[in-house]
């Protein structure tokens, strides 16, 4: 007899939404270059969302952030793995510049209009929206 598989839990992600004069910051890695998404990643075993927010951003963008607010918890398939992904979103203030750093490929600052830019499909289809509606964009 076959025993009932749990079906495994989504995969959990903390993301930032860091906007300056209307362009929110994307950035792509070394695995995908061409794939533009928001800061951020999986959290380590035993790391709540919010610390690993603030790590990744430390070691992706070199940046520490000033504060930190709770935006969207975002469902959708994830961008480099095809799984079911639980993507927590947070608005973040930094007074640092941010930098490429260890496994990024390109960052760039998007009103999400730019036809060049490869989103997500989490990020053009959720969070731009969000954004747009909540008058943060140009
Ligand atoms: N950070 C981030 N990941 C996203 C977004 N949209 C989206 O589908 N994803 C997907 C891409 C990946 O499949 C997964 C996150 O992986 P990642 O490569 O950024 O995370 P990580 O830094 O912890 O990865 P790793 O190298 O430690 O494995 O979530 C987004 O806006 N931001």
């Amino acid at each position: 007899m076959s025993t009932p598989q749990t079906p495994a839990p989504p995969l959990a992600v903390s993301a930032a939404v860091l906007v300056r004069e209307g362009h929110l910051l994307v950035v792509s890695k070394q695995a995908a270059p061409g794939l533009f998404y928001l800061p951020g990643g999986k959290p380590d075993p035993g790391e709540t969302a919010e610390e690993a927010l603030h790590r990744e951003l430390a070691e992706e963008l070199g940046i520490t952030l000033r504060h930190h607010r709770f935006l969207a918890e975002i469902h959708a398939t994830a961008a480099l793995e095809g799984v079911p992904m639980r993507m927590r979103v947070y608005e973040v203030d930094t007074s640092d510049t941010p930098r490429p750093a260890a496994e990024l490929a390109a960052l760039r600052w998007t009103d999400g209009r730019d036809p060049d830019l490869r989103l997500a499909p989490a990020v053009s289809g959720q969070v731009v929206p969000l954004l747009r509606e909540r008058g943060l964009l140009s």
